[in-house]
Parts: structure tokens; C-alpha cells; sequence
């Protein structure tokens, strides 16, 4: 999308996720693309809030530092998703293996799904980041169940290796918490949050 970059007030979200575009455009609010290619390596002792809350500012801060002359009406959007089991971190999946790996971790139990907002005005460089958690309830699968799942591929660009907006909706029993933080960006956030960036939803 183009933008007359000094005049309109809008979004840049610093997201090469898809879900995130998705979820976005569903406000209908003005915005654009750009991918961050921030460093993700986060120390070992952090604590899953301090991650996402971390890493959703760093996405934001990288696209900043491409943009800033340019567009001086944006608001940045950054973002970040983790799963969190009894404590452990789960990410992405690095292969179908590591996939099937996380999913028997998961099956029959709960889950925390961590997703952090951050918003940078590019004009003044105020920040703020908040986050969310989800509970999120699987069924016990079988071993079957599992390495079916894991070889379709569906999880592997997923946090936890599952997406509950695709075909791991089968595993899901309950949630308890905000469905679109599960999917990458929580939709009641961002839009509160934005509004104390000046850009409003609905007007
Ligand atoms: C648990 C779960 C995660 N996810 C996704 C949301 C996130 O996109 C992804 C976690 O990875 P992230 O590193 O948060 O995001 P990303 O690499 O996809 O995109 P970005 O460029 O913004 O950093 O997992 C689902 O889509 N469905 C789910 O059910």
C-alpha cells in the first residue's frame, strides 16, 4: 500500500507473518508491510513476558531504523508469539521431527501462548509494549495423530508447531483468553493501542 508518507497517519507493521498482515487488515485501518529482520536470541534466564515484550520492540525498532526520514506520521507495529509449557519456551519448529516433538509435549495438557504488541511513534519515538497470555487446552493425540499433523507442514512456521486457525483446531479443546493473540496478534490490544497512538478504529 502507498502511502502520501508525510501526510497520512498510519501503520507500518514490522511482520514477514502473514496471520499478522491477515489480522490487521481485518480493523480496516490504513497500512503497510515491512519485514525486521531483528536478532531473536534472547538470554536463557528471561522470563516468557520479558521475551515477547523484548523481541516485539526489537521488530519495531529495526524497521525504525530503516525508516524514520520517510515516514514521519507512521506508527510501527512489532510483534512476537511464544508457547510456553511448564516453564519451557517453544518457538518454531526447526524441522517435522521437531515438530512431532513439540506436539507430544503438548497433547493432553495446557499451554500459555505469550504475544506481545510494540508500537513506536515515528515521529516523537514514544514506545510502549504490552502483552497477553492464553491458556490453551489440547486433546491427548495419538502417535498417529502426530506424525500426521507434524508432515503436513501446517506447524512448522508456527510457534508450538501447531496452528490453531488451520487444521491443529482439531487438537484444541478450550482456550481461555484472547483467540487472536493464538494467532500471532491480539486484535483488542493493538486497536486500544493504537488509539493511544492517534490512529483509531473506529471513528
Ligand atoms: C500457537 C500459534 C502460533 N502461530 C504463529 C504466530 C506467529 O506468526 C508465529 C510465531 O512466530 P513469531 O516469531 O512470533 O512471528 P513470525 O516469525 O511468524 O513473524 P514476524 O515477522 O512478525 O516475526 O506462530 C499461529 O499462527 N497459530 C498458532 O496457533
Amino acid at each position: 500500500m502507498e502511502f502520501a508518507a508525510s501526510s497520512t497517519r498510519h501503520v507500518v507493521l514490522a511482520s514477514t507473518s502473514p496471520r499478522r498482515r491477515e489480522l490487521l487488515a481485518t480493523l480496516h485501518i490504513p497500512f503497510e508491510v515491512m519485514p525486521s529482520d531483528a536478532d531473536e536470541t534472547t538470554p536463557d534466564h528471561w522470563t516468557p513476558e520479558q521475551i515477547v515484550m523484548e523481541l516485539a520492540l526489537r521488530k519495531a525498532k529495526a524497521v525504525l531504523a530503516t525508516l524514520e526520514s520517510a515516514s514521519p506520521q507512521a506508527v510501527i507495529m512489532g510483534s512476537d508469539t511464544i508457547v510456553v509449557l511448564d516453564g519451557q519456551v517453544l518457538g518454531k519448529p526447526k524441522d517435522e521431527e521437531e515438530a512431532a516433538l513439540m506436539l507430544r509435549s503438548l497433547q493432553g495438557r495446557s499451554h500459555h501462548v505469550y504475544t506481545a504488541v510494540a508500537c513506536i511513534d515515528v515521529a516523537t519515538g514514544r514506545s510502549e509494549v504490552e502483552y497477553r497470555s492464553t491458556l490453551v487446552t489440547m486433546k491427548a493425540l495419538t502417535e498417529e495423530e502426530i506424525i500426521a499433523y507434524a508432515k503436513t507442514g501446517e506447524g512448522l512456521d508456527k510457534a508450538g508447531a501447531y496452528a490453531i486457525q488451520g487444521l491443529g483446531a482439531i487438537f484444541v479443546t478450550s482456550i481461555e483468553g484472547c483467540y487472536f493473540s493464538v494467532v500471532g496478534l491480539p486484535l483488542s490490544l493493538a486497536s486500544e493501542m493504537l488509539g493511544r497512538f492517534g490512529i483509531r478504529v473506529l471513528k
